[in-house]
């Protein structure tokens, strides 16, 4: 007997495939479809990371992989091409005013999910990061750069780029995707669209000017539509034009509601939240980060058993010029910029050192900040220790060996390296804000402050210090910080009903 299965697709955008199943199919028969999700990005961990984005890129899909026909749409960057193995040719893009045309790639990361690659070597074959030059200066094509990548995610999800595959549904991300949403409106095409806003702060702002290279209608350049200030935005258009914005997690979505926070936003993104478009769904971490099993550690070691940390801890002071030490070990691992507070952590070194603190940093980004703490390291040595850098195994071992992760940001949309740290046994003291104040408890598996001034973040270290003077409470909040659940599978959900819902408005 013939098996009976439950239409799951949103018919009103079948795929080839699907059609021709229906087209063969016996009457009595319901057929059966995964939803298809393009999942587009500007960058993913496996291959390429500015940030946080990279990771969450590289986890949400894989977390949604069981539910869904999700595929992910990045540039060629020369790091993804060099390292993603064989890419086929599976089509042409053509050219649309000023955005160049391209080949249409198809490859497959190393656990087989589908990666849709853009062809385009004027755009995206250099060295540097995804948007700025080895001077950390940002491309000065950036606004054709990720316009090729808006329009080609609305091609494809209308089944112009792999003629086998169209989305049901388009995931976008942060404001190098943001003008896929609005091509897809000025098409008329009706599909779904969701917008995860990662960092309000960055949006894409371009010159009036660049409108006709990319195709922008000029009765667009609006209030409404993808006029901010006199700019184009790109951030702005991937708001305006979505069916559901998503940001990562419930403080930041309030939040950014708000003058403070909103970058200019705020009163769009209100009326988004009037009308049921805005949601806060708090980003996991993978399984990667598990201290029992993470070969980047030095030990490994457990909620119930800590004793691994000790040598972790040593290999970090002896990889930063540390003195040995039974004292309480801080760590900074962040992008240096404004947002992470990185100017407080600097100010609130002597305290850590005056109570026979040490600090080990790792980061890079602002060259006054880089600067700052090198000096801070030349003034404390064997108590401060700084790597202006990069590395992945670092980073670990410094979340696995520290007691303390210093993450005083002045605003965090998620944040994940507090989650990272707690995890493998570092109490986070962070700013009660965004996410932050959405993963720590505090006193319970990490400390919070109020406000982001030194004397508020200098209250909350010698909370931590004197924590670390009482061992048993120190094992009872690393305890709570390790065994807090960091998983993907709650946010996962959350992502259904929201993929959900915007199906069913896209229909009604
Ligand atoms: N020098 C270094 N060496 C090694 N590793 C380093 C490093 N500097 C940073 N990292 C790692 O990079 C990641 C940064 O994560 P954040 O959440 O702080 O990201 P970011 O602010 O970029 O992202 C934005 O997007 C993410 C994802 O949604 C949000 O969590 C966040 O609030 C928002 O600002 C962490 O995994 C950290 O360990």
């Amino acid at each position: 007997m013939l098996e009976s299965i439950q239409l799951e697709a949103n018919v009103a955008f079948p795929t080839v495939a699907h059609a021709e199943l229906q087209a063969s199919a016996q009457p009595s028969i319901s057929v059966k479809r995964r939803q298809s999700i393009l999942f587009v990005t500007s960058e993913i961990a496996d291959y390429i990371k500015a940030g946080g984005l990279g990771e969450v890129s590289a986890a949400l899909p894989r977390a949604l992989r069981h539910h869904y026909d999700v595929r992910i749409l990045i540039p060629g960057y020369r790091q993804v091409l060099s390292q993603i193995g064989p890419v086929e040719e599976i089509g042409r893009l053509p050219a649309s005013f000023g955005i160049p045309a391209c080949g249409l790639g198809r490859g497959t990361t190393q656990d087989g999910l589908t990666v849709y690659v853009l062809l385009c070597p004027e755009l995206y074959d250099r060295d540097g990061s995804p948007y700025v030059d080895g001077f950390g200066v940002d491309w000065s094509d950036n606004d054709i750069r990720f316009a090729r990548l808006g329009l080609a995610a609305a091609d494809i999800a209308c089944g112009n780029g792999d003629h086998l595959w169209r989305a049901d549904l388009l995931h976008l991300n942060d404001w190098p995707s943001g003008l896929a949403s609005a091509y897809l409106v000025w098409r008329g095409q009706h599909i779904p669209t969701i917008l995860t806003i990662h960092n309000l702060a960055y949006q894409g702002n371009f010159d009036r000017s660049r409108l006709s290279h990319l195709g922008i209608p000029d009765a667009a350049f609006q209030i409404n539509g993808v006029e901010f200030y006199g700019k184009l935005s790109f951030l702005k258009a991937g708001i305006y034009y979505s069916s559901h914005i998503t940001t990562v997690s419930s403080t930041y979505a309030h939040e950014i509601t708000r003058p403070e926070f909103g970058c200019g936003l705020d009163g769009l993104l209100r009326t988004c939240a009037e009308q049921g478009r805005l949601d806060g769904i708090i980003n996991g971490i993978d399984e990667s980060w598990d201290p029992s099993t993470d070969p980047y550690l030095v030990s490994p070691f457990s909620a119930e058993n800590c004793r691994g940390k000790r040598a972790n801890a040593n290999n970090v002071r002896q990889n930063f010029g540390l003195a040995l030490s039974n004292g309480p070990l801080f760590a900074v691992v962040s992008r240096l910029v404004h947002q992470k507070g990185v100017d407080l952590a600097i100010s609130a070194a002597e305290t850590i050192v005056s109570q026979g603190g040490q600090i080990a940093v790792i980061g890079q980004g602002e060259p006054r900040f880089e600067n700052e703490l090198q000096a801070l390291a030349h003034r404390h040595p064997g108590s401060v220790g700084v790597k202006i850098g990069y590395d992945e195994g670092d980073a670990r071992r410094m979340y696995a060996g520290s007691d303390f992760l210093l993450m005083p940001s002045r605003f965090e949309p998620c944040g994940l390296s507090q989650m990272y740290a707690q995890r493998f046994g570092s109490l986070p003291i962070a700013h009660r804000t965004g996410g932050l104040a959405d993963t720590i408890e505090d006193g319970v598996n990490g400390f919070l402050f109020g406000e982001p001034s030194l004397n508020r973040f200098k209250d909350a270290i010698k909370r931590g210090l004197d924590t670390f003077r009482s061992r048993p409470r120190l094992t009872a909040m690393r305890r709570a910080a390790m065994q807090r659940p960091h998983g993907w599978d709650r946010s996962a959900s959350r992502y259904q009903e929201v993929y959900q819902r915007a199906c069913q408005t896209a229909l009604a």
